[in-house]
């Protein structure tokens, strides 16, 4: 049976610092993070911060030789893709398995694409309220890891293997029957929240107490369940209501992290969410007009 003894994860980030320190604490001396020169550098001057206690990582420069890694976790925003790709190619090994935890639902291929779709299990993260300003990251729900492979998980010999690692390191994680499905409802769900939340500048509790958030949040939605269902995904009214619930369990005044970015003056991730909606329904013949509206919406307030 296979065990993970090196990790390397490219992304120091409010996602990937939350699951290094329980990398670091739960299976000490695994954990490389793996970034460009200049990052380290910043990095191991100014250090960075989970909870106000400094991430003591071990760094991996893309020039350095390096054994292929047992797992790496991919945890970039969408438009840092490209270069985390290449940053973690040199380092993919016969067996290495890949985990994205980018939201939406094309990291994977783009991932595949260039180090081996073979290398690839599908996962997400859900319900963590990680939020990150300058080198500091504010951690307290880390959030739970949905993951598996594209088809059945059941006798898979890496799904066990990560199974292993998260219950070693205390991580919460969920191995689902329909990995897909999964996938989609949970592209659904930031199609709606990380939008609107992003449009209303409204925290968790919004979209628990405002009646006209939440079906503003459903409209978007819908069009995410009308493109599921040309793909032969089955998604419901209830998977959307399903959303409602996990925000109960999120403090109030917690952000998305489109809102995050918004609030932080960042670049978002629209191009993850309405952008890959408006350009599926041109390709599937849907009309995603709620989407459309958002994505003028959000980027126009990039622009100011
Ligand atoms: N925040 C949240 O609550 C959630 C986020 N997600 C998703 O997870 C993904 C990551 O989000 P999040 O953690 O919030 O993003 P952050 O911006 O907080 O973190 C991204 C990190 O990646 C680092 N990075 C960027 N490019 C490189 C590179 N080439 N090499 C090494 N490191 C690099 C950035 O470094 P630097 O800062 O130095 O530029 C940053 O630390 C997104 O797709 C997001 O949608 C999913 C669930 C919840
Ligand atoms: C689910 C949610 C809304 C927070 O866990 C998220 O994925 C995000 O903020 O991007």
């Amino acid at each position: 049976m296979r065990s993970i003894q090196s990790i390397y994860l490219c992304g120091l980030g409010a996602v990937g610092a939350t699951y290094a320190k329980a990398f670091l604490e739960f299976a000490s001396g695994s954990l490389k993070v793996v970034a460009d020169e200049g990052r380290i550098e910043r990095y191991r001057k100014g250090g960075v911060y989970l909870n106000g206690e400094r991430l003591d990582v071990e760094y991996l420069a893309p020039s350095n030789e390096a054994p292929p890694a047992d797992l790496i976790i991919v945890a970039v925003k969408q438009h840092q893709l490209d270069e985390a790709v290449e940053l973690i190619a040199p380092l993919v090994g016969k067996d290495t398995i890949i985990l994205s935890f980018l939201n939406g639902i094309e990291s994977e291929e783009i991932i595949g694409r260039r180090c081996g779709m073979k290398h690839l299990l599908y996962s997400f993260v859900v319900e963590t309220d990680a939020v990150k300003a300058g080198n500091q990251i504010i951690s307290t729900k880390t959030g739970i890891v949905v993951f598996g492979e594209e088809d059945s998980s059941a006798g898979s010999e890496r799904v066990t293997a990560v199974r292993e690692l998260f219950e070693q390191c205390g991580i919460r994680h969920r191995v689902p029957d329909d990995m897909i499905r999964e996938m989609w409802w949970k592209f659904m769900l930031n199609v709606g929240a990380n939008q609107v939340s992003a449009v209303l500048r409204c925290g968790y509790g919004g979209f628990v107490q405002s009646p006209h958030t939440q079906e503003a949040m459903r409209m978007a939605c819908r069009e995410v369940v009308h493109l599921a269902a040309t793909r032969g995904v089955s998604l419901r009214d209830e998977d959307i209501e399903k959303c409602f619930e996990i925000f109960g369990r999120l403090a109030p005044e917690g952000k998305t992290s489109m809102l995050q970015d918004v609030d932080a003056g960042r670049r978002t991730e629209v191009e993850l969410f309405a952008g890959t909606v408006g350009r599926l329904g041109r390709e599937l013949g849907v009309a995603t007009p709620v989407n459309d509206l958002l994505y003028e919406l959000i980027l126009s307030n990039e622009e100011m």
